[in-house]
């Protein structure tokens, strides 16, 4: 194969992958129509990063709000969605469920997302790493890993459960 017919090769293959990944066209709240129509377990959406879109998740009727992003990677420079979860959780934490994920690495990481408001955390890369370094075994390994240091974490700040009487934003504020 000559260096023009290569290149040919790789543009279309290119492209066909592109196009399954990035099918050009966005999502819409209208698709949040379509599926509360057709699904009636709990619904989430993934990437919330203001809070106009989780008022407006709100005011649809899902369930839950995940303020998260997508791994960083496409929208370099983008808002940091730790930065955004405490204000998104004070305006609708109270009528649905705040989620959250990006960069959670270890028990600290998961303290102040509930201390910021986070119901629930979750996690990507690692276990992903997990799974690639040892298999089921692997995945194991880093959930138990980041639950113990969960432990470990709110014994050293002297909280004893992850109860939001205990765990809150209150906690993250230095002394004056
Ligand atoms: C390779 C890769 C592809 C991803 N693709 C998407 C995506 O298409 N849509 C999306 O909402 N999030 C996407 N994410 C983000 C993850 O769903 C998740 O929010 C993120 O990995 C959590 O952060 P963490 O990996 O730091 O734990 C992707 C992440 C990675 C690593």
């Amino acid at each position: 194969m000559h260096g023009k017919e290569v290149h040919e090769d790789l543009s279309t293959a290119a492209s066909e992958w592109a196009s399954m990944v990035f099918p050009g066209y966005s999502h819409s709240w209208e698709d949040i129509k379509f599926l509360q129509k057709h699904w009636d377990g709990p619904i989430v959406l993934k990437g919330i990063q203001t809070v106009a879109d989780a008022e407006k998740a709100v005011e649809i009727g899902v369930q839950g709000v995940l303020v998260s992003n997508h791994g960083g990677r496409q929208t370099d420079g983008g808002v940091a969605s730790l930065n955004q979860l405490a204000k998104i959780a004070e305006a609708v934490g109270d009528k649905l469920d705040v989620l959250f994920d990006s960069g959670i690495r270890c028990g600290a990481d998961v303290v102040k997302a509930l201390a910021l408001g986070a119901k629930m955390c979750l996690i990507g890369r690692p276990y992903v790493y997990g799974l690639a370094l040892g298999g089921e075994e692997g995945v194991s390994h880093v959930l138990m890993s980041i639950l113990g240091d969960l432990e470990l974490t709110l014994h050293l700040s002297g909280i004893s459960s992850i109860d939001k009487k205990e765990l809150n934003k209150d906690r993250l504020e230095k002394d004056e």
